[in-house]
């Protein structure tokens, strides 16, 4: 990839998408593209059309998509098949219309049975049934891997797909309901802190309502207190968390590095270009809690909350294919949670 190559980040405003363009530029690429998601609706495939006839691309970078943690996933169902089946078939389309050179697009390792063997490899995409929290969003991205494997070999494009572990960082989505559940916690901890502390004016602050009373209510539906933070699910889960930045410092390493040709034959998946991303290590959701509490410094106790679903029990990526390409993340958990709970608290 040369230094000037016309680079389009599709959702450089998100976590991942803001990390890919800060990376970037770091290394130098001074033409790259994005377009907000009110310049350019990425379902709208007329708009989606016109950008590449126009625009011309010589990469892309696919990190846009509708994305939530597990009660979004499995609340808004159709939402999330819909959009990601969408965007992903005009970008991924248009992309070989106009003759992108390489594409990547970003999956998740929700894409793997829910009963896969651990760590999972990438063959074992297709191999059981699905988690069914987030069955629609891993359906669509399923079908975006298969969607670059099919336009590869019968179009001789190079466009390959990285599955991320759960991702965290700058950029992240703090919403109370919505979130994954490490920023999610961040919040509820340092709401919880807030009230133990008596600040009751940050609290409104912080949940942008109009008075205590208000904010009152939403802390009681979401189990925080000034004593107590109510965690979902039964706290056994198991999860990998990978550092935002090093997830965009992945994929601009497969970008520069890595080609259809080389995952293909040389690991010995006959058909799938997806490369995991991950750190191949793993903690339970109640250890992650305890970790958070304490970089938050909140006092009280953790309750679990089992009539919130657990989702998938465990789900560790294999993280040999992407070491044997050369790439490791740097960012240690702990490390990464106290960076982003800085990050938070300078939002304020
Ligand atoms: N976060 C995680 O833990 C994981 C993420 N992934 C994958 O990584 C990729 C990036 O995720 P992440 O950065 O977390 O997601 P974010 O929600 O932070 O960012 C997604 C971006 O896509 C944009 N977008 C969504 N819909 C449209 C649309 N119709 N038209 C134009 N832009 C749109 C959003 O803009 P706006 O906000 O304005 O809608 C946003 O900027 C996704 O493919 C996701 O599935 C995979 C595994 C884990
Ligand atoms: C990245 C991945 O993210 C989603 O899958 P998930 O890993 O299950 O996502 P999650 O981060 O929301 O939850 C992880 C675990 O944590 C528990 N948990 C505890 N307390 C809170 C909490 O307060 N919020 C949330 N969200 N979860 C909580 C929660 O019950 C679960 O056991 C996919 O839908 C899909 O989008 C995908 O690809």
């Amino acid at each position: 990839m040369k230094k000037d190559a016309k680079i389009y980040i599709a959702g450089h405003r998100g976590l991942v998408g803001s990390a890919i363009k800060q990376d970037l530029e770091k290394k130098g690429y001074t033409n790259l593209i994005y377009k907000t998601h009110k310049e350019l609706d990425l379902i709208n495939t007329q708009e989606v059309a016109t950008f590449f006839e126009t625009e011309q691309p010589e990469y892309v970078f696919l990190a846009a998509a509708k994305v939530g943690g597990i009660i979004a996933n499995n609340t808004y169902r159709a939402d999330f098949i819909h959009a990601n089946l969408m965007i992903q078939n005009n970008v991924i389309h248009q992309s070989y219309k106009s003759g992108v050179k390489k594409l990547l697009f970003l999956g998740s390792t929700c894409i793997y049975p829910k009963e896969a063997p651990q760590p999972m490899k990438e063959n074992s995409l297709l191999t059981g049934p699905l988690e069914y929290t987030n069955e629609p969003y891993a359906i669509a991205k399923i079908a975006g891997i298969k969607m670059c494997e099919s336009y590869n070999l019968q179009y001789g494009t190079n466009f390959l797909s990285v599955m991320p572990t759960n991702l965290y960082g700058y950029n992240d989505n703090f919403d109370l309901e919505k979130s994954h559940v490490l920023p999610a916690l961040i919040r509820k901890m340092h709401l919880a802190k807030l009230l133990s502390e008596g600040k009751k004016e940050e609290v409104v602050k912080d949940l942008n309502v109009s008075a205590f009373a208000k904010a009152q209510e939403t802390l009681k539906q979401y189990g925080v207190s000034d004593t107590s933070v109510e965690i979902w699910g039964t706290g056994a889960p198991r999860r990998e968390f990978l550092w935002s930045q090093d997830m965009a410092n992945a994929c601009v390493f497969i970008m520069e590095n890595t080609n259809f040709s080389d995952v293909k034959p040389s690991h010995g998946d006959v058909k799938n270009t997806h490369i995991n991303i991950g750190t191949g290590e793993d903690i339970s959701i109640k250890e992650l809690a305890e970790t958070i509490q304490k970089i938050v410094g909140f006092q009280g106790n953790l309750t679990f909350n089992t009539s919130k679903p657990d989702g998938t029990l465990r789900k560790l990526t294999d993280v040999s294919k992407l070491h044997a390409l050369g790439w490791k993340h740097k960012i240690q958990l702990e490390e990464g949670i106290e960076k982003l709970y800085a990050w938070y608290l300078e939002k304020q």
